[in-house]
């Protein structure tokens, strides 16, 4: 399968194969709070239920409190609390992988709490909602309609955060939070969600929701909305992840950077035995997360809610090849 993720084609667990010559975003504003992101969108290439249009919105990438955390920053919600210092703050490559893997538990527990429900068909299909202010699918309609909830709750304001619906989402009614500037302000141009969208719902859901339908389909689609927010943060943390790689040795990156030579990025940014440990913890934390509880545990050896497997093989095929995509858009921008 073939993704048309931003500038290039990009075939999960394989390479990518096309530069063209358009850009995801705007040119890049050196006004860095007025970037805005736009990628095309082809509605007929797409399920029934997206968008016509992407549009990364956001100020900057920031590291949030959960996984940077900061002694020095104010708490009060009513005051803006202070800028940190990035690095003084000791963002490693080492802490930003330690956020990567507690990431996982978040998406194997949202795969189990899909995993709950069959996989529902009506939820994706656009003719089951009527309503005629709104044409799309029940997810459509769910994640839309939440993320314009959690906008206004200041959600997007974090970087760390990419709408799946962008387009002219709600302000938000919370005081700004002063985040760190740590990235390059271009990244601010690139949000994958399109292409997490279509493996989701072309790819995933599949392995791990048994076929049927229990009816459940508003709290079905809840739970696609969870696992879709939790995959998109981890993808879109490559962003993070390459900017600290590109900080600890420029000099390796530069040359490949200044030639556009996204292959040497690919190779340079890839750690082999890294992923080979990532995709063996993943099937050992879904056994783990997924195992039955009883009190004589023998009962249930072997049953899990999700299948270890599946989790390994979402992490080899898709999830590291987006986030290594991301990280070689991000490079790419890196000394724009
Ligand atoms: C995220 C990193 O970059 C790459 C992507 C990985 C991933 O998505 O888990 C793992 C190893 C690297 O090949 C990393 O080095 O930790």
């Amino acid at each position: 399968m073939e993704l048309e993720v931003g500038l290039v084609s990009f075939t999960p667990g394989g390479g990518n194969k096309e530069v063209r010559g358009r850009r995801v975003g705007p040119p890049h504003s050196s006004r860095l709070a007025r970037a805005h992101a736009k990628s095309a969108y082809n509605k007929n290439s797409q399920p029934p239920f997206h968008p016509s249009i992407h549009k990364a919105l956001f100020l900057r990438f920031l590291t949030s409190p959960p996984t940077l955390p900061d002694s020095s920053a104010t708490t009060s919600p009513h005051q803006t609390p202070k800028v940190r210092n990035s690095m003084a703050n000791g963002v490693t490559l080492e802490s930003v992988r330690q956020s990567l893997i507690r990431q996982e538990d978040t998406i194997i527990f949202s795969l189990i709490e899909r995993a709950r429900f069959p996989s529902n068909s009506p939820t994706y299909n656009e003719s089951y909602v009527s309503t005629p202010t709104f044409s799309g699918s029940l997810v459509h309609f769910v994640v839309k309609e939440t993320e314009a909830l959690q906008a206004k709750a200041g959600r997007y304001a974090n970087p760390e955060e990419h709408p799946f619906f962008p387009d002219n989402l709600p302000p938000s009614v919370v005081p700004p939070y002063n985040f760190t500037e740590i990235l390059h302000p271009p990244a601010a141009s690139i949000n994958i969600n399109k292409d997490i969208w279509d493996m989701y719902f072309k790819k995933l859901l599949q392995l791990f929701a048994a076929p049927g339908d229990d009816g459940n389909y508003a709290s079905t689609a809840a739970s696609d909305l969870v696992c879709l927010q939790a995959l998109s943060r981890r993808i879109h943390y490559g962003k993070l992840v390459a900017e600290v790689k590109f900080r600890e040795s420029p000099k390796e990156y530069e040359p490949a950077i200044r030639a556009k030579d996204r292959d040497a990025l690919m190779k340079l940014l890839t750690f082999a035995s890294v992923e080979e440990a990532v995709k063996k913890r993943v099937a050992k934390k879904a056994m783990v997360f997924g195992q039955e509880v009883t009190l004589n545990n023998d009962d249930n050896k072997g049953k899990y809610k999700v299948d270890p497997t599946v989790v390994s093989r979402l992490y080899g095929d898709w999830i590291m090849p987006l986030t290594k995509l991301v990280q070689v858009e991000y490079l790419l921008r890196r000394l724009d």
